[in-house]
């Protein structure tokens, strides 16, 4: 296949890019860099050294004997985005390519509507892109599990059936996200499923959970193929956040009462889940939604299983919840359904304590990268005043 990855240089986006490469495919990224940029924004940086995009290139050129091609700019712009599409012809395009950060989109009004204008538009640009180029395309959507938020019923995989007044249909989950970053996310999902309707594209919208860590296939191959890492407030996901506070020794930062729970995976898990979407297209006209999580935990949880593992390897490791800065529930019913990729045959990587010391030792090799004021969260959901306090 002809696979696009849109958001290519980012920490899913590059290990996707080498594995669908490893496979065989014809690979083409697309970025603008903006995730380095709000690194340069925000002082902080990746935990481990990632190089420069096109010396990856080169490294991987090297190291697998394949190409991968490059187009550098960013897809809100349609003049860019339309030649890629036309020339290029993808089968598949995998996109990745928004701001991914929940914390970031709540730091102020400009933070909200740049994310919003960001997802949002680059998403339009590519389904018209995609119904005047390449209409049989398949379009690979990253979507999240924070669409439907945690209501006290359980969650479907994208559709539920509904009785009312003597009459029943299949509808859309109902969608109660948590974040201007995750509401992002639904407007995607409605744009994407009215593009099905109305025009016959073909999509798979991957409503995937909480990501963890570090390592994949294909870039553990040679060092300069490293995948970005990060653990500030704003781009981190909580397990490679407290595995880096443990590394360091910092306090693992619980949230409240840490009974939030959500859905986890495995980055190899991702590939995996990827790959068998790309392997498997929807029919056209078709909108499928598949959630894309293995397994389910408190964060609560995840904290103790890391500090297990610290102590482990000899690292003093303390739980200290802190005040939620987010608005969410810290209890919560969840039980949230995902049997369609393992239906397709996804084999999941479950979360283990030696899973977590394994990638303890690899944070172990960089922890002298680490921006250390940058722990502590400063970004809070509530306005301005309340933010003032829960600061001090
Ligand atoms: O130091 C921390 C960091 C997070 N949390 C808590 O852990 C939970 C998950 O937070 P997270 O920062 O790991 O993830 P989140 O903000 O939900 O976003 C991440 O996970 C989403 C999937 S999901 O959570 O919506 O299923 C993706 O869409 C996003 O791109 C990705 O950044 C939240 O309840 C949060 O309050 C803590 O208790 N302590």
């Amino acid at each position: 296949m002809r696979i696009l990855v849109l958001g290519g240089d980012g920490y899913l986006g590059w290990p996707t890019a080498l594995r669908f490469s490893a496979r065989g495919h014809e690979v083409g990224i697309v970025d603008n860099f903006l995730r380095r940029h709000y690194h340069v924004e925000l002082g902080t940086d990746s935990l481990t050294p990632i190089r420069p995009l096109q010396e990856r290139v080169r490294a991987w050129h090297e190291v697998s004997g394949r190409e991968l091609q490059v187009f550098i700019g960013d897809i809100t712009d349609y003049s860019f985005l339309e030649p890629v599409i036309r020339d290029f012809a993808p089968d598949a395009v995998i996109h990745y390519a928004e701001q991914p950060s929940a914390p970031y989109s709540m730091m102020d009004r400009a933070h909200a509507v740049f994310t919003q204008t960001n997802n949002v538009v680059g998403t339009l640009n590519l389904l018209f892109a995609l119904r005047d180029h390449a209409p049989d395309c398949h379009l690979i959507k990253l979507g999240t599990m924070g669409e439907y938020g945690t209501p006290n019923i359980d969650i479907e995989e994208g559709f539920i059936e509904i009785h009312h007044n003597g009459r029943s249909d299949i509808l859309p989950f109902p969608k109660q996200p948590g974040s201007f970053y995750h509401l992002s996310k639904v407007h995607d999902s409605h744009n994407i499923q009215f593009a099905c309707r109305a025009w016959g594209l073909r999509c798979t919208d991957l409503n995937q959970g909480v990501v963890y860590g570090i390592e994949t296939e294909e870039t553990v191959q040679d060092e300069r193929l490293i995948t970005r890492f990060d653990y500030d407030e704003c781009f981190r996901t909580a397990l490679n956040r407290f595995c880096v506070q443990a590394v360091i020794g910092h306090p693992l930062t619980v949230y409240g009462k840490g009974g939030q729970t959500r859905g986890f995976l495995n980055i190899k898990d991702t590939l995996q889940c990827v790959e068998l979407t790309a392997n498997n297209p929807p029919a056209e006209g078709e909108y499928r939604v598949f959630n894309q999580f293995t397994e389910q935990f408190t964060v609560m949880q995840l904290a103790e299983v890391v500090a297990k593992a610290g102590t482990e390897l000899g690292l003093r490791t303390e739980i200290r919840p802190i005040p939620d800065p987010r608005v969410e529930q810290e209890e919560h019913y969840y039980n949230a359904k995902h049997t369609k990729l393992i239906d397709l045959g996804l084999k999941p990587h479950y979360l283990s304590e030696e899973l977590v010391e394994s990638m303890l030792r690899v944070i172990q090799r960089y922890r002298d990268r680490v921006v250390m004021d940058r722990i502590v969260p400063r970004i809070t959901w509530r306005p301005a005043r309340a933010r003032e306090e829960a600061i001090a």
